[in-house]
């Protein structure tokens, strides 16, 4: 079953009488199982937000198709089972966090009691603020508040444009943590973020948004891997010339090389092992997203 199903998606937006201003998104194919984790990622103005607008209703695509769970987009029932949170936050400064996700919670027509309100605020790590006027928050803290409002009524898929922006370090990781659980326990997440390290972290399939086209889609593991190289790290008095018997080069930095698949690499170590060596560090050698990423605008950029 697919959480999101977009099907050549195009979107042109146009100036004052039709006149063609830009192609957003130029034919997207695109589709994510429930229960799964995407990660858009791509540069600025490639059209990500454009995408996310597209899926949600939000903005009426020139050409193509979208489903969401399986239904039209436009659906209020549909909408009901998604959260949302946008790029730009809008948030009235007068209304507090609890009268925000109240607002929230009567749009989607879901009944939210005050305790489950005040446990979702818990959950973003915003509850000492619950009573608060939005209007002197931080940015960090405007963003929580963002992020409980698409929780609201447990929706099945989440789709959030960058939800980490603005946080520090532990926020992003208490997050994480809470995506990680949402994940867990069945809902579909669809994150569009800057920041690689994070995706990656989350996303267990990744997109490249390049200039309105998806230049690269696929397993995280996948895009990232190189042909299958290994580097291990011994304990500094391993045997030189018996790692090298064993199958081993020398890397240069103090690690060890190994070129093959899991099978030869366990049996290198198990002779590595054998003459005395003692594995400490054990890596695969991929690339990590922003090299995939840039290979992918380098590529996009030479096609177009
Ligand atoms: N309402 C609009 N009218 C005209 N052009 C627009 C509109 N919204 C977006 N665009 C243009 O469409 C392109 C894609 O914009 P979009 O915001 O989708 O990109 P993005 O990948 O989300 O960028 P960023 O990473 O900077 O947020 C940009 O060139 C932008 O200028």
């Amino acid at each position: 079953m697919l959480a999101i199903e977009a099907r050549g998606l195009a979107k042109r937006y146009t100036g004052p009488l039709g006149r063609k201003v830009h192609d957003a998104l130029r034919g997207v194919d695109l589709a994510v199982p429930r229960g799964t984790a995407f990660g858009l990622i791509g540069p600025n103005g490639a059209g990500k937000t454009t995408f996310v607008k597209t899926l949600l209703g939000v903005v009426r695509p020139t050409a193509g198709a979208v489903r969401l769970l399986g239904g039209d987009p436009e659906d209020p029932r549909i909408r009901a089972r998604v959260g949302y949170m946008p790029e730009r936050l809008r948030l009235s400064p007068a209304w507090t966090p609890l009268e925000i996700l109240a607002s929230v919670a009567r749009l989607k027509g879901a009944p939210l009691p005050r305790p489950r309100a005040l446990a979702l605020l818990e959950e973003v790590g915003i509850a000492h603020a619950a009573a608060r006027r939005v209007g002197g928050f931080s940015k960090g803290m405007r963003q929580r508040v963002g992020l409980a409002a698409a929780l609201v009524g447990d929706p099945e898929l989440l789709v959030l444009d960058e939800p980490t922006d603005g946080l520090d370090p532990i926020g992003r990781v208490e997050v994480r943590a809470l995506l990680a659980r949402r994940l867990a326990a069945g809902a579909t997440l669809f994150l569009n973020s800057h920041l690689l390290a994070e995706t990656e972290r989350i996303c267990g399939r990744i997109g490249i948004l390049v200039e309105g086209r998806l230049a690269r889609e696929g397993p995280l593991e996948a895009l990232t891997a190189t042909s299958a190289e290994w580097l291990v790290r011994f304990e500094g008095d391993a045997p030189a010339p018996a790692l090298a018997e064993a199958g081993f080069t020398a890397g240069g930095d103090g690690r060890w090389r190994f070129a093959g698949e899991p099978e030869p690499l366990n049996a290198a170590l198990d002779r590595a092992r054998a003459a005395g060596a003692l594995v400490v560090e054990l890596q695969a050698d991929g690339k990590d997203l922003e090299v995939v990423l840039a290979e992918a605008l380098r590529a996009g950029r030479e096609a177009a």
